[in-house]
């Protein structure tokens, strides 16, 4: 387990820069063998909340717990060898040029002081568990970006951590890698137990991988928890503008233009309801319809899963004037669906 107590950070100023508040009264903690994504906009905060976690930061104020010891106390030899209980991962893969995929997987065990033996048996098990085992005598100039990834991987799982940290580990990479990688660190975490804490600014990475989530803004942690709850009910402007990369709120343009502010006689109204949880969307449009009576138009639909929730809108057009629409959005607001009026077509 991670444990955040009474974290802030702040960087002192420099060279006529002023300080920085970069994290501020977090008390968070990160549940073992869980996936968390850290989610937050540039500067929000993300790095420096995973760099305090491998003790390359030391908090301003509190304690960073991992595993039950308290890493931001340590220093020298004993901090080194807390680290090799946390992995890490980069965006760049921050590999060794001039040392194999091997050799670069080798690093952290040579520093440990493994023998050349044991060092030779890891290294083969790591290139076959990140699946690039034909690879072990390849430069990193000679593998893909996905392959490089999965050295980094293998290199940061070698001294068998408890934790690995990603820091925009597939920020690089095209979707289908992304998405390859993705499956590899979910595989990671259900065979090895590893708790894995992922910084991202990708919400489909959120979605693919974590089950728990931590959403920063101006260096406070401002939503968290699991990320079907934290999705399906979003309480924070930064969550709901997350949330709407994923869904988006555009509407197709040829119904875009053609809605009017006014009624139009023999028309519709346009609605749109936000669709929140398991198979929440699924009959709400016949329901209403049978209900009231009323040939509902299904004018646009773009529905989402994420952590096993449905979250998305529909946009309906509803006939018959004020009177229907009142009792509509009466229905609807009984039923906990929340609608906006878009306007009308004809
Ligand atoms: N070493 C440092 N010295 C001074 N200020 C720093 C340092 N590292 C980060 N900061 C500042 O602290 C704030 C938080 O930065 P941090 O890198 O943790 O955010 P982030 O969410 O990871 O951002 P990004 O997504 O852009 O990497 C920013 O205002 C940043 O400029």
């Amino acid at each position: 387990m991670v444990r955040f107590d009474g974290i802030s950070k702040t960087y002192p100023a420099y060279r006529g820069k002023p300080g920085v508040n970069a994290l501020q009264n977090i008390d968070f903690a990160i549940p073992r063998g869980s996936i968390t994504g850290v989610i937050g906009r540039s500067g929000a905060g993300k790095s420096s909340f995973v760099r305090l976690i491998n003790g390359l930061e030391k908090p301003t104020t509190g304690r960073v717990i991992v595993d039950g010891r308290d890493i931001s106390a340590l220093a020298g030899r004993e901090l080194r060898l807390a680290q090799r209980s946390i992995g890490m991962i980069f965006q760049h893969f921050n590999l060794l040029s001039s040392r194999t995929a091997a050799d670069n997987i080798a690093l952290p065990l040579e520093i440990a002081g493994w023998s050349r033996a044991d060092i030779k048996t890891r290294v083969a098990e790591l290139l076959a568990l990140v699946g690039i085992a034909d690879k072990h005598d390849r430069y990193p100039s000679e593998l893909s970006g996905g392959q490089k990834q999965r050295v980094g991987i293998a290199r940061a799982l070698a001294t068998r951590p408890s934790v690995l940290l990603s820091d925009e580990a597939t920020s690089a990479l095209d979707p289908q890698t992304t998405r390859a990688i993705l499956d590899l660190l979910a595989n990671i975490n259900r065979e090895l137990g590893v708790t894995i804490v992922l910084i991202t600014h990708e919400m489909s990475v959120v979605r693919q991988l974590a089950k728990e989530v931590v959403v920063l803004d101006a260096g406070r942690v401002v939503e968290s928890g699991h990320v079907a709850d934290i999705f399906t009910h979003p309480k924070h402007p930064i969550t709901q503008s997350f949330l709407a990369e994923v869904i988006g709120d555009s509407l197709p343009v040829s119904l875009a233009s053609r809605i009017v502010p006014e009624p139009v006689v023999g028309g519709q109204t346009v609605i749109r309801i936000q669709v929140r949880g398991e198979g929440a969307g699924d009959t709400v449009v016949a329901r209403l319809a049978r209900k009231l009576g009323l040939d509902i138009a299904l004018l646009a639909a773009r529905i989402d899963e994420i952590g096993g929730q449905h979250v998305g809108s529909l946009v309906l057009g509803i006939p018959g004037g004020e009177d229907a629409v009142t009792r509509t959005l009466a229905w609807l607001s009984q039923y906990q669906f929340s609608a906006e009026r878009l306007g009308h077509v004809a």
